[in-house]
């Protein structure tokens, strides 16, 4: 119990009943958790009834490197404890509920649920007048609202609503027919369980008697849902957050839930925490004045720290990317071959996904280490879904993305015109497409050559299924059998303009190789085995970076950044555009998706807000040093566009900032890369800049 204050205590000898830790960043919030965990372990409270959960891999994995610290020597004693986010949660119960029923199932990944989505925009010949993304995003908010497709609102002006209200429906038909489930489902799925089956749900609260959730003002409906099903016996829940970093509106989150907890849970005690024990004072400052300005305060916070430091915070201001990219790796390795800091003491913070690039290659070619947060790129790769694919499809055959994935991959004889004659006889007898392909000689229009790809296809599937569960091979050995059988290597040979590219792309397969092999030699025979968790989990645990180097700069989006904490901080590109983003900017007419759509100025204004928390979000991930850039011109389509520097800055206490220019360095110091740079200099003065 040492490191704690008063407060802090008051949180984590709190015994049985609600609990709401509600206080601003670095104040201690995550730490109240996993010291609670610790002492009701002492108490002697059964790690196995015990579950705290939270929104990403990697605050999980924190909060678990964290409770094992503390436990130090005693850690046998944190058997059984559960600590994940809320989808593996739900993936875990679904997985014990559905096998008990003996039923198979696949997760559809986002690119799943994309091309569901764009099959039926097809099939309704709709084809190309909507952005799936759009269309999947009101879809994916209203099933976190918990609402059904007729409780949608019906406006009856906004295009989306309209074709949302009519692909929704179809959407989660076609995921029962597949026997499928998104994302959003690992909670919903199992709230719908819990509520149709009483005894399924009395069984788990039997077993989960003390319930913990982090970042809790970025809960949704079904989450909170899921809650309260589960902790109505007992009503040992506490939950930690804080209202000004809610940042999940637009997938659906609701602050109401934080707001309002001492009535869905009443008789709760609340605990407000003010001293920041993570930033230097400069630092909180600087977030105190930016959150100091948002409209409709909720829950007032004081907070203040103890760490004292004159350093200002810096606001540099570059020509360009490329400079602000070059100045940021630049001060990198300073601090890292002159002060001695280590790598994983940095972090680069942006808005999208799409800024990291210029950082990426600057670090790399300064050989300094680097991991990016929640990169999914590797499970998106052609070669590795299509590998999954088979074995997605071998474990369940109504899987029919996965099917008409692999159908005619590597090339079998059945054309597009074959799969869609054989998908319409399969529709019309009520069989699924897997069933059509085993009874394709049932159909006299498809030809000789489909039909023998139909076979081939049918033993190749026929053996998967044999290793997998006759034979009980391991998740990598039938992989690599796999790829002997679809003869996948010369397939890749044969199909790449380059050997290089063909090199490239068979990297990738032996890297999802390599990854089963290693988590096969993690989790032990017995789970590796069981090929579905081991997939459903592979699926779920993108961005989870077992292989990444642990002593490396971190670069992440800014709501991947939620909860973590480093010494040295820069946020790049604060301008207007990228924070706040562009999308809250717009007219949100057609496009905009996952905000609350009646086109007003409100919403657009409660979305400045969710920018502005955001900001405040990036500015207090920093312990010692803070570092705000962004450009003056960015090249858009070619042209170099001028900047407006983000409104977030104007808020910034004058007297705790450095403002500095950035001069133009062109990186690569090369004659084309300086001759590049004065043109565009003569160019950017001809502007008037
Ligand atoms: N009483 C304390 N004494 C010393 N250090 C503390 C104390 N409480 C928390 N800390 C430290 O302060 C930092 C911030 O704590 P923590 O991450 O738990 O804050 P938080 O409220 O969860 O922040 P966020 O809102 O960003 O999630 C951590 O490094 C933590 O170890
Ligand atoms: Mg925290």
């Amino acid at each position: 119990m040492v490191g704690l204050n008063p407060a802090q205590k008051r949180a984590v000898e709190h015994q049985n009943g609600p609990l709401l830790v509600l206080a601003g960043a670095g104040s201690g919030k995550t730490r109240v958790i996993t010291q609670r965990m610790v002492r009701m372990m002492e108490r002697g409270v059964p790690a196995s009834t015990i579950v705290a959960l939270t929104f990403t891999n990697k605050a999980a994995a924190e909060m678990g490197e964290r409770v094992a610290k503390l436990l130090g020597k005693n850690k046998a004693g944190a058997k059984g404890l559960t600590i994940s986010t809320f989808h593996s949660f739900g993936l875990h119960v679904l997985t014990r509920e559905k096998r008990a029923q003996n039923q198979a199932f696949t997760i559809f990944d986002q690119g799943d649920a994309l091309g569901t989505v764009k099959e039926i925009l097809r099939n309704i010949d709709a084809g190309k007048r909507f952005d799936v993304p759009a269309i999947m995003s009101r879809i994916s908010n209203a099933k976190n609202a918990f609402l059904l497709p007729e409780e949608l609102p019906d406006d009856g002006v906004d295009p989306y609503n309209e074709i949302t209200k009519i692909v929704y429906p179809r959407y989660q038909a076609a995921l029962r027919t597949y026997s499928a489930y998104d994302f959003d489902d690992l909670v919903c799925e199992v709230v719908r369980v819990w509520q149709s089956r009483p005894d399924v749900l009395a069984r788990w609260q039997e077993k989960v008697r003390y319930l913990l959730v982090d970042e809790y003002q970025d809960t949704n409906r079904a989450q909170l849902m899921m809650l309260r099903l589960l902790a109505e016996p007992h009503r040992n829940i506490c939950v930690v957050g804080d209202d000004d970093q809610a940042i999940y509106g637009w997938r659906g989150a609701d602050v109401r839930n934080i707001l309002e907890f001492e009535e869905h849970f009443t008789g709760a005690e609340v605990v407000k925490l003010e001293q920041n024990y993570r930033s230097k004072q400069a630092i909180l400052d600087v977030a105190n004045a930016v959150i100091g300005k948002r409209v409709g305060v909720r829950h007032k916070k004081h907070l203040f720290s103890e760490r004292v430091g004159d350093e200002k915070i810096t606001v540099a201001s570059a020509p360009t990317p490329e400079a602000e990219a070059s100045y940021v790796v630049r001060e990198i390795s300073r601090w890292i071959r002159d002060e001695k800091k280590q790598p994983r003491d940095l972090s680069v913070l942006y808005r999208s996904n799409s800024q990291a690039k210029l950082i990426e290659e600057s670090l790399r070619s300064e050989g300094i280490a680097y991991r990016i947060v929640g990169g999914q790129q590797f499970f998106e790769r052609k070669e590795v879904k299509d590998v999954l694919s088979y074995l997605k499809l071998a474990l369940n055959r109504s899987d029919e993305i996965s099917l008409r994935r692999i159908m005619n991959y590597p090339a079998r004889g059945i054309g597009d015109t074959s799969v869609e004659r054989l998908a319409l006889h399969a529709q019309a007898k009520g069989w699924t497409l897997w069933q059509g392909i085993e009874r394709v000689d049932a159909f006299d229009d498809i030809s000789e050559p489909a039909r023998q790809g139909c076979k081939q296809l049918e033993r190749i599937v026929g053996d998967l299924r044999r290793k997998i569960l006759v034979e009980q091979v391991r998740a990598s050995e039938v992989a690599s059998f796999l790829c002997q059988q679809i003869g996948l290597r010369q397939e890749i040979d044969s199909s790449s303009p380059t050997p290089q590219a063909a090199a490239k792309r068979w990297g990738n397969v032996e890297g999802l190789m390599g990854t089963l092999t290693r988590r096969e030699a993690k989790v032990g025979t017995e789970q590796a085995n069981d090929l579905a968790n081991f997939l459903h989990a592979l699926t779920l645990d993108f961005g989870k970076e077992e292989d990444a180097e642990p002593n490396a700069v971190t670069l992440s989006t800014l709501h991947g950044a939620k909860g973590l904490e480093f010494e040295i901080v820069y946020l790049i590109g604060c301008e207007e555009g990228f924070l706040p983003h562009a999308r809250t900017l717009e007219d949100r007419a057609t496009d905009a998706p996952a905000l609350p759509d009646d086109g007003s100025n409100s919403a657009k204004a409660a979305d400045i807000e969710e920018e502005r928390r955001l900001f405040y979000v990036g500015v207090t991930r920093a312990r010692d040093f803070l570092t705000l850039s962004r450009c003056k011109n960015r090249a858009m389509r070619g042209k170099p566009v001028p900047r407006t520097p983000s409104r977030f800055l104007m808020d910034l206490p004058p007297e705790r900032i450095v403002e500095i220019e950035v001069r133009d360095e062109p990186t690569m110091g090369t004659k084309a890369g300086l001759e590049k740079a004065n043109a565009l200099l003569a160019m950017l003065e001809g502007l008037g800049q």
